[in-house]
């Protein structure tokens, strides 16, 4: 039995059932018959096979899962464009660039906006909630009041999130869709300030230049300055096209590469998340494993836009972390289901290339998407698995749910995650507390 030196009085709930999750040393670990219990402050108390484990008292609730029924860890959306929801599953017919100019920035410009802001939001904070997300690092709009308003939804919702306010200053196709240098620096710190004031518990700020092509060096040099002086997390974009590559190239002659280009302005540290990297040299990867940085594979997008194939393996094999994003609205799916699934298609289609590739297991897969993602976000000491300690961010997962999407066939088959969907995702749970089904306010 494992479990932390705490009272009976302390424990708020026991779960009994199977519990599927990954470790550091197992891709996935299957815990049969397992009692875990929860305490007061919605931390993992112990995990074990004995009642004896929890004293008599003190435990106000037990919960028996049926047969059918496992409890995973939440799961960890490491890249996502909340402002982005309104939107996705079209638009997907231009390259990363064009679809920039023509289609993304005049919808983020929309949230001037409150109540257009309010509205997209609430749904994409519900959405994500209801298909497991129980982490998700968002990207919101250049808007400061906006992007509050999201990190106000995602606290009112119990997800547990890292809020961007977007920084740009270049932007010549959608002029009214940028700051100055000085606004996008005021803002940014005005944004910070104000989140941190709101003290949420799981809600918390990130630096967020959108991309070297948007951010003037003097831009990205603040943005550095700001995530060092605050400690704060850091997301962007890398690498997700050729095309994007040979401009930074362009535009940044005097470094070594994209990722020296973050590196040089303080923007490559062990808190930062960087989408795609579907063109980073193995070069690039030794700065990002030396800087503890991370990478967000969007597959979903990187085909959708058709920026390229990230080869997982070769991250992996370059010990950098690495976590999935869906990146709504390049990827037309808010799900993690979807991408576990595609990620997979990805390690696939490299292996129809080169039949010696070393396929990524679904094993491998399920720990990116829970806790590779926790890692990526450097959030692993509180969520990504059930170690006792950590914050109990779960989903209850119904094969045999009515009216869902699975024919149990044969008896005793295992989850059958790759066919599943939400409506196989009976709970969700965030530190402890019920955030689905909603509870509906009138
Ligand atoms: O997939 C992407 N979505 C975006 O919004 C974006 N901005 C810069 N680079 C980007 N890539
Ligand atoms: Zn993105």
């Amino acid at each position: 039995m494992t479990s932390s030196n705490k009272s009976a009085v302390d424990i708020a709930h026991v779960y009994r059932g199977t519990f599927v999750h990954s470790t550091d040393h197992t891709v996935v670990e299957i815990l049969e018959d397992r009692l875990l219990g929860v305490d007061t402050e919605g931390k993992v108390y112990s995990i074990c096979m004995e009642w004896s484990a929890y004293p008599c008292e003190g435990h106000r609730l037990v919960h028996f899962v049926v047969c059918s029924e496992f409890f995973m860890p939440g799961m960890v959306d490491t890249h996502i464009h909340a402002s982005q929801y309104s939107y996705a599953g079209t638009a997907l017919d231009l390259p990363l660039l064009q679809w920039l100019n023509t289609y993304t920035f005049p919808v983020e410009a929309c949230y001037k906006d409150l109540a257009f802001a309010r509205n997209v939001y609430t749904h994409v904070v519900k959405r994500t909630l209801r298909n497991g997300t129980t982490t998700a690092c968002y990207f919101a709009t250049i808007h400061t009041d906006a992007s509050l308003l999201l990190g106000q939804i995602a606290n009112d919702f119990g997800q547990r999130a890292l809020v961007g306010k977007v920084c740009m200053d270049t932007n010549n196709f959608v002029p009214h869709y940028r700051e100055t240098p000085d606004e996008s620096h005021d803002e940014t710190n005005r944004f910070i300030s104000e989140m941190l004031k709101k003290k949420y518990p799981l809600v918390m700020p990130v630096v967020t230049p959108r991309f070297a092509l948007s951010c003037s060096a003097a831009l990205l040099g603040h943005l550095g300055e700001i995530a060092k002086n605050n400690h704060l997390h850091i997301q962007s974009h890398i690498s997700e096209t050729k095309e994007e590559v040979k401009l930074v190239k362009e535009l940044f002659p005097d470094y070594d590469s994209y990722t020296d280009v973050y590196h040089k302005h303080n923007l490559l540290t062990d808190k930062t998340v960087m989408a795609h990297g579907c063109h980073l040299t193995d070069e690039e990867l030794k700065l990002f494993r030396e800087k503890g940085a991370s990478v967000a594979h969007c597959p979903n997008s990187n085909i959708s836009l058709c920026s390229g194939m990230l080869d997982a393996r070769r991250v992996l094999n370059h010990k950098v972390k690495l976590g999935l994003g869906t990146d709504v609205a390049g990827g037309y799916s808010p799900s993690m289901l979807d991408a576990v699934r595609r990620t997979l298609d990805t390690s696939k289609a490299l292996t129809i290339q080169d039949p010696q590739y070393q396929t990524l297991t679904f094993e491998e897969v399920f720990r990116l998407a829970t806790l590779g993602g926790s890692q990526a976000l450097s959030l692993d000491e509180h969520t990504g698995n059930f170690q006792v300690g950590k914050d109990f961010d779960a989903l209850r997962v119904n094969t045999a749910i009515a009216g869902g999407p699975i024919d149990l066939i044969n008896h005793g088959e295992g989850p059958k995650v790759g066919t599943r969907d939400d409506r196989n995702i009976a709970e969700v749970y965030v530190a402890g507390k019920r955030v689905v089904p909603f509870v509906e306010t009138t």
